[in-house]
């Protein structure tokens, strides 16, 4: 059992009052959370986003990438809905956290891309482990997802640990300037589906 179930507790946002969710990686000490909305338990599919910890574009606005723009979409799609479920992983910079993801932004900034820079670190492309997501589904009660993601290996890790993925919603958000090439290597080297 490597993830605990902490507590619950309201957050209210400028689009709905979520309910969260705290859970405790009993391996290592991380603090993840699911934000949840309406009955998730009621065995229909839900509506669901897993979210990877983007500190600089969940919180500090970068344009280097489209993590800030793809969790608010999440969030007003689901509160648009008026259910669904957002697991907010902390595996920051792809698994390889967040200092190492700014050393991979310097080798980007001297041009390399996101996959060279990982490589050149030491690390593989993604290091993302998605293990923890089963036993928090399991708490809330969810067995199928309508899953927001342009990341097929998202939704093939889900499903290899026994979640019905009923479908995969693309989530193409937050294009700019800066982070042109950031999402090209995403669809050209780790598979992300950016077409439709
Ligand atoms: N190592 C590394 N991590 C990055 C970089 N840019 C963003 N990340 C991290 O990538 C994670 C988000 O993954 P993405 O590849 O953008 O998207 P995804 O989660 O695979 O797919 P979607 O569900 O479609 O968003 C977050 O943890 C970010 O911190 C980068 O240049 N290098
Ligand atoms: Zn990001």
């Amino acid at each position: 059992m490597p993830v605990r179930y902490i507590e619950s507790s309201k957050l209210p946002t400028q689009w709905a009052v979520f309910e969260m969710h705290g859970f405790e990686d009993i391996d290592n000490n991380k603090e993840h959370i699911v934000l949840s909305l309406g009955d998730i338990a009621d065995g229909e599919p839900v509506l669901a986003r897993v979210h990877s910890e983007c500190l600089t574009g969940d919180a500090l606005f970068s344009l280097r990438c489209d993590c800030g723009s793809q969790l608010q979409a999440a969030m007003q799609a689901i509160a648009k809905e008026g259910r669904g479920a957002i697991l907010y992983l902390r595996q920051e910079g792809r698994g390889i956290g967040l200092l190492n993801k700014i050393k991979a932004y310097k080798l980007q900034d001297q041009g390399a891309d996101t996959v060279e820079a990982n490589e050149a670190l030491g690390f593989g492309a993604d290091m993302r482990d998605y293990s923890i997501c089963r036993e928090m589904l399991d708490h809330l009660q969810i067995g199928a997802v309508q899953l927001m993601t342009n990341n097929p290996r998202k939704v093939k890790a889900l499903q290899d640990m026994g979640i019905n993925v009923v479908k995969r919603i693309p989530l193409r958000t937050g294009e700019n300037s800066h982070n042109e090439k950031y999402l090209a290597t995403k669809a050209g080297k780790l598979g992300h589906m950016m077409d439709d």
